[in-house]
């Protein structure tokens, strides 16, 4: 018998962030306890695993656990694997890519708890050393609140913070000069889904806001990043990109997200462009080859190996977006970070919307070593990761 020998998995329904019901997690081995639960996303992409209701996906993820029983919750591949022969389709439609994501990540605690060790440490090993850049959201609106910017997500990345303490702080101080910008310009603004400001501005004034409160509230070198979140903003019909009375064809769309790279210098911009369109995807990424932007595919990659590889071989895109409950597993995320790195890429691990205060994607972001995590600037499932991050960097000095 060995101490990561899995005896028991359970699932619950648990709420999120947005008071939805969602799916924790947990992993009992012989001498190990772990736990996770599933975010759930509103911006979702066309191609992500696919989640079911959180009633369902605890039968169902349940049934899948007994699987487990007798497994070594160490062997996190085999594990993993055996979820995805349970479910027996390609996108976790059976069991829910909720259960798999909550279970296969639980399973990953146990097996740390088990061997006595770190999550990032038993998932990185003795090379996990570095901590990432949080990109923090302060202005938002999109799907994650209404009547507010068309663009989803105004992003903070402090690239001069010496540590991810300094950066943290440095973004909830950003986060509160946001707040004193709109209210100086006698803009009211509640938040949206992940904390950020949700003024009823648009986006050029929003970057402004934005870039004024880096100005005030940073002590350190601090950019700018955008997620568009493009394939929400694409109308079919209309055959352009769709911006309150403004539209924008895929060149003018391209043409635009350039301008405001440039004018804004910033340092990150995610999901410029639709989710299928590869080839725009790459003819801005070539545009911006000048700059140091990392122009981010989340929707258009999905944290899929397939699609990662498709945009690598068309020069779409130079970073990716790690969303562990789009592909269902966490050796689903691993293989997506590892194939993004073997081409050059850059990752990001990411939060969702949708969010409890689990902090899994803290030790992921670690242990696979992404350059930068995205997981919100304020409100308790969004501090939940940034204070585990915390955690682990002064571990790391000890
Ligand atoms: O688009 C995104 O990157 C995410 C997280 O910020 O949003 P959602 O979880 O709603 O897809
Ligand atoms: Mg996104």
């Amino acid at each position: 018998m060995t101490p990561t020998e899995i005896d028991e998995v359970t699932l619950r329904r648990v709420l999120d962030s947005r008071g939805n019901a969602t799916v924790e997690a947990d992993v009992r081995t012989t001498e190990g306890f772990g736990r996770a639960s599933a975010p759930s996303g509103a911006s979702t992409g066309e191609y992500e695993a696919v989640e079911i209701s959180a009633k369902r996906a605890v039968e169902r993820g349940e049934e899948a656990g007994e699987a487990l029983v007798g497994t070594d919750a160490a062997n996190q591949r085999a594990v993993d694997e055996t979820l995805r022969d349970e479910d027996g389709t390609d996108d976790f439609s059976r069991i829910g890519a909720n259960a798999a994501v909550a279970i296969s990540m639980a399973t990953a605690d146990s097996a740390a708890d088990a061997l006595g060790v770190r999550l990032h440490r038993h998932l990185g090993g003795a090379f996990a050393s570095s901590t990432p850049t949080p990109l923090g959201n302060v202005v938002g609106g999109g799907e994650h609140a209404d009547d507010a910017t068309d663009i989803q997500e105004f992003l903070v990345a402090p690239t001069g913070a010496e540590t991810f303490e300094e950066a943290v702080f440095t973004n909830a101080a950003v986060h509160a000069g946001v707040k004193d910008v709109l209210d100086d310009r006698g803009v009211t603004a509640g938040k949206g889904d992940e904390g950020a400001w949700a003024p009823s501005i648009d986006d050029p004034e929003a970057l402004e806001v934005v870039a004024e409160a880096v100005d005030r509230a940073a002590d350190v070198e601090t950019r700018i990043g955008l997620d568009v979140a493009a394939s929400e903003l694409w109308d079919d019909d209309a055959g352009a990109y769709v911006y309150g009375d403004t539209t924008r064809d895929t060149e003018e769309q391209v043409d635009y997200v350039e301008s405001l790279v440039r004018e804004g210098d910033l340092i990150y911009v995610e999901d410029p462009l639709r989710e299928d369109d590869f080839e725009a995807f790459a003819r801005l990424t070539e545009r911006l080859a000048d700059t140091d932007t990392l122009v981010c595919g989340d929707d258009l990659f999905v944290t899929n190996v397939e699609r990662i590889e498709h945009g690598v071989a068309q020069g779409a895109a130079n970073s990716v977006l790690i969303k562990p409950n789009q592909v269902g597993t966490v050796t689903g995320a691993y293989e997506a970070v590892k194939t993004a790195r073997d081409a050059g890429y850059e990752t990001v691990m990411s939060h969702r919307s949708g969010e409890t205060e689990d902090a899994t994607i803290a030790s992921l972001s670690v242990g696979f070593g992404t350059g930068l995590i995205k997981t919100g600037t304020v409100g308790g499932e969004r501090t939940a990761k940034l204070n585990e991050v915390i955690r682990i960097q002064r571990d790391m000095e000890r």
